[in-house]
């Protein structure tokens, strides 16, 4: 089976030498497969946002590597990583543009691993596909496509978050709490 993702020995310290010193990551080892999914559990501090930042990049790790689909990108930018990983935040506000609009974010999100740069405008075919998606959150966020997202509610931003996530399919998703903005309905429907 395809490895997707493989951690070899992740050690991370911080506040190295000083009274403050952290050991967050004690040469951690992990295998993932094609269609796998896992559950990270720890108490608070255990070091489960040091490891999903490293796992995309946004913290470099003291020693270790992180392969994805074989390749060696620990020294990878988050941004180049982001074509092979999408990430959804605890915090509702994390992972969109307040001040943009919701068409403008999938469109943002649309275009991530596309090699054209985002184009000014959305044509008629990308909008009715952004409406078909968006409906699926039975939200009705798909008739305030030009509502900016910082007005919209914890719970509807969250779930907008995720959609920007997965549209690119990417090979690994991160969830951090994905659901806690959400109620329990909306949280197993955007689960499932
Ligand atoms: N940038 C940083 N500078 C100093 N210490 C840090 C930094 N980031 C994390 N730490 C420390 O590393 C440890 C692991 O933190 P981390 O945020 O990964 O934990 P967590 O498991 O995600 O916790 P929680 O469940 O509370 O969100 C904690 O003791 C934290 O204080």
């Amino acid at each position: 089976m395809r490895l997707v993702l493989h951690l070899n020995q992740i050690h991370r310290v911080f506040n190295e030498g000083t009274s403050d010193e952290k050991i967050a990551l004690d040469n951690i080892n992990l295998t993932l497969d094609k269609g796998d999914f896992v559950t990270v559990i720890g108490s608070n501090g255990a070091g489960k946002s040091t490891l999903m930042n490293i796992i995309s990049g946004v913290l470099l790790p003291d020693h270790g590597q992180v392969e994805l689909a074989g390749r060696d990108v620990t020294y990878m930018t988050e941004y180049n990583r982001s074509k092979m990983i999408g990430r959804v935040f605890q915090d509702p506000m994390a992972g969109t543009a307040p001040s943009m609009t919701i068409e403008e974010n999938l469109a943002i999100a649309y275009s991530r691993n596309k090699r054209r740069s985002l184009r000014i405008g959305v044509t008629k075919k990308r909008r009715e596909l952004f409406q078909e998606v968006l409906e699926a959150l039975n939200l009705g966020l798909e008739n305030r496509l030009n509502a900016k997202v910082g007005l919209l509610s914890g719970g509807e931003r969250q779930a907008l978050s995720l959609l920007m996530a997965t549209f690119t399919e990417p090979s690994i998703l991160l969830l951090d709490e994905h659901t806690a903005a959400l109620d329990p309905a909306r949280a197993e429907l955007i689960t499932n």
